[in-house]
């Protein structure tokens, strides 16, 4: 069983699942956990891993338009090496203090393969969910789409430094406040544009036509892309972008625009169903694990 059918198992069984962050009585909450393996290519330092694994979890709070309160998280690793743990903890509260959140505390844990898992909690009156896009809304995503694509061909390339300083990432949640009065849907696309759309149009029972020109494709997907091909694969299914993609009144965008600070774009528009770019079905194509 792959993660997406493990997921609808779950839902099945418990109604708060299936957004970015559950809500309960005022607050939101949200938990990942990122390991060596998949989540931090050789030549990622602790303190990236740090700052990436808090951003995920803070990354799902700024989805739901939520202010971050505060966050924890769980390290574990074969030894205990201060500077490794210091590193961590620059990251942690790096990223926390980026976003006006507070590091409050975590785990210590032993474990073979280096792995962090975080819980972030925020608060708001009128979280943005999921659902909620209607048919003839435009759809925008923020910042830029494909930056940690590029990051990892550089850590591939050994070009760590110029890798890990674009694998830290400032959670979108200025953006997410600023979008949450006018957003009817909205998610973070931790698993790539398409996977994103794709969700969204399920929660909210409608569909999305895009255009892969009017993406914002960061410019390091142009440097490292190998083709036309490779540049699209990395801007819209590779992952890890953790953007913002929101659906809004096409009236609401001019105004929302100049309230967002990393720059918003709108890519298309929802439709009765299905999700097509450049008029041809886009495929619901992601990270997907235990494939
Ligand atoms: N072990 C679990 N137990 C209960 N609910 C879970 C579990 N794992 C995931 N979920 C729920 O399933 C939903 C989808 O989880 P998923 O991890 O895909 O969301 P996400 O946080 O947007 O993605 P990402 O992991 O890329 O940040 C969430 O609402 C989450 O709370
Ligand atoms: C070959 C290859 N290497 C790395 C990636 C990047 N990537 C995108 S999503 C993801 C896991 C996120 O887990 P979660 O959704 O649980 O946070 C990873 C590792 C990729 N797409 N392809
Ligand atoms: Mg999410
Ligand atoms: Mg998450
Ligand atoms: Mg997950």
């Amino acid at each position: 069983m792959d993660e997406r059918a493990a997921l609808a198992l779950l839902a099945d069984r418990l109604p708060a699942v299936g957004d970015d962050a559950a809500v309960v009585d005022g607050l939101v909450v949200t938990t990942d956990m990122l390991h060596e393996a998949t989540d931090f290519p050789e030549g990622t330092t602790r303190e990236t891993a740090g700052w990436r694994a808090l951003g995920a979890s803070l990354s799902d709070v700024a989805a739901m338009g939520a202010d971050p309160v505060c966050a924890v998280a769980a390290y574990a690793a074969p030894g205990f090496d201060p500077a490794e743990i210091g590193a961590f903890l620059d990251g942690a509260t790096g990223v926390c203090e980026a976003v006006d959140c507070e590091y409050v505390g975590g785990d210590l844990d032993e474990h073979d393969e280096f792995t962090v898992a975080s819980t972030a909690v925020g608060r708001t009156d009128d979280p943005v969910r999921r659902a909620g896009a209607r048919v003839g809304d435009a759809v925008c995503v923020t910042g830029t789409l494909g930056r940690s694509a590029a990051a990892f061909r550089l850590f591939e390339a050994g070009e760590t430094a110029r890798a890990n300083d674009l694998y830290r990432f400032v959670p979108r949640v200025d953006a997410g406040r600023s979008l949450a009065p006018h957003a009817t849907a909205m998610m973070d696309s931790s698993d790539g544009l398409a996977r994103s759309l794709h969700q969204l149009a399920e929660a909210s029972d409608v569909g999305f036509a895009v255009e892969y020109d009017a993406l914002p494709v960061d410019d390091g997907v142009r440097a490292v892309a190998r083709d036309a091909v490779d540049e699209r694969a990395l801007a819209t299914t590779f992952g890890e972008d953790y953007e913002l993609v929101v659906t809004l009144p096409e009236e609401a965008l001019e105004a929302t625009r100049e309230a967002v600070d990393c720059g918003l774009t709108r890519v298309g528009v929802v439709t009765d169903s299905g999700v097509e770019m450049d008029g041809a079905a886009l495929a619901d194509e992601g990270w997907t694990h235990g494939r």
